[in-house]
């Protein structure tokens, strides 16, 4: 089942086209959307959670038409929005009960809901402090809370690492796959960053200036490049040696730093390989089969 979908989605806000013709059908799971400052990512989202109309096509959410269906999406869906709208002078727990509360549940229930959840985002030991006094990664907790309290299938995340050091950024991306994997909840993550979402994401969706440059399967990006990376005890004499001995034997090879490269000529490439280092009597550190990393897909 498509969780969510678009077709030939428009935008135009006056003197701008932030989306143009996007047509993307993506499954279950942590989804990606990467894209510069301004590409249109979190118009998509306002979009999906109808709070914004779009000016031409058709989105749903979890099946759901995303205009005429706009009451129902939310109460499935949590959306952390990437500004900060929180209250300083609350604790967390205030602020999160609170939000529970709003989304219907009763007074109890909405206690032990935000307890649990302030414990998933691992904000539990400082949930009774007020969040003025909150570091921005506690901040950012914070507001992934509020998305997940009232218990959604799937939730939004525009930039969740914004403004987070690099430790920040690890903690809030194994926050975000814990929410796919281990709780089941379908995530739409955004970022300008495309190496930290590969890390995380089952699928990415690209965009520039509004428009579709790719929606697919991590998997499909990262597949085995026929190529094989060798590295050979740390000596570049003897890299540079083993690399002349495999051109000689008919191989591309092309050095990457302490590797080599070698384009795969079908099975006997790994036979040519092993041979050349016994015979040059050289030490094997490694041989692998080299997948590419989306940003190389994306330089190329
Ligand atoms: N309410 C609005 N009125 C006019 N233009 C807007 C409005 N909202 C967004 N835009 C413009 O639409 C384009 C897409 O903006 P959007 O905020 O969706 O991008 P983004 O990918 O989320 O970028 P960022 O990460 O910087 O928020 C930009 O050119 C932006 O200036």
């Amino acid at each position: 089942m498509s969780i969510i979908a678009t077709r030939e989605l428009g935008m135009r806000f006056p003197g701008v086209l932030a989306l143009d013709q996007l047509t993307i059908d993506v499954e279950p799971g942590v989804i990606g959307l990467v894209g510069a400052n301004g590409a249109g990512k979190s118009t998509l989202i306002k979009i999906l959670l109808g709070l914004l109309a779009p000016t031409s096509g058709q989105a749903s959410v979890l099946g759901l038409d995303a205009v005429r269906d706009s009451m129902k999406i939310r109460e499935r869906v949590g959306y952390m929005p990437e500004n900060d709208c929180l209250p300083p002078d609350v604790s967390a727990t205030e602020f999160i009960v609170h939000v529970a509360r709003v989304s219907g549940l009763p007074a109890s229930a909405a206690r032990e809901r935000a307890a649990d959840t302030l414990r998933h985002v691992g904000l539990y030991e400082e949930r009774y402090r007020p969040i003025g006094g909150y570091s921005t990664g506690m901040r950012q907790r914070v507001k992934l809370a509020q998305a997940l309290v009232h218990d959604p299938q799937l939730i939004f995340l525009d930039e969740p690492t914004n403004g987070l050091d690099p430790a920040g950024r690890d903690e809030m991306l194994a926050l975000i796959q814990r929410i796919g994997g281990q709780f089941g909840i379908s995530v739409l993550v955004t970022s300008h960053l495309l190496g930290e979402l590969e890390r995380v994401a089952d699928h990415l969706v690209i965009i520039d200036g509004g428009r579709l440059l790719r929606s697919q399967a991590v998997t499909d990006f990262t597949q085995a490049s026929g190529v094989l990376a060798v590295e050979i005890e740390d000596d570049p004499a003897n890299r540079d040696a083993l690399g002349e001995r495999l051109t000689q034997a008919g191989l591309r090879v092309q050095p990457d730093g302490r590797l080599l490269l070698i384009d795969i000529a079908g099975e006997t490439t790994y036979d040519v390989v092993r041979d050349s280092v016994a015979d040059l009597g050289l030490a094997l550190v490694r041989m692998e089969n080299r997948r590419h990393r989306i940003e190389e897909v994306f330089s190329s």
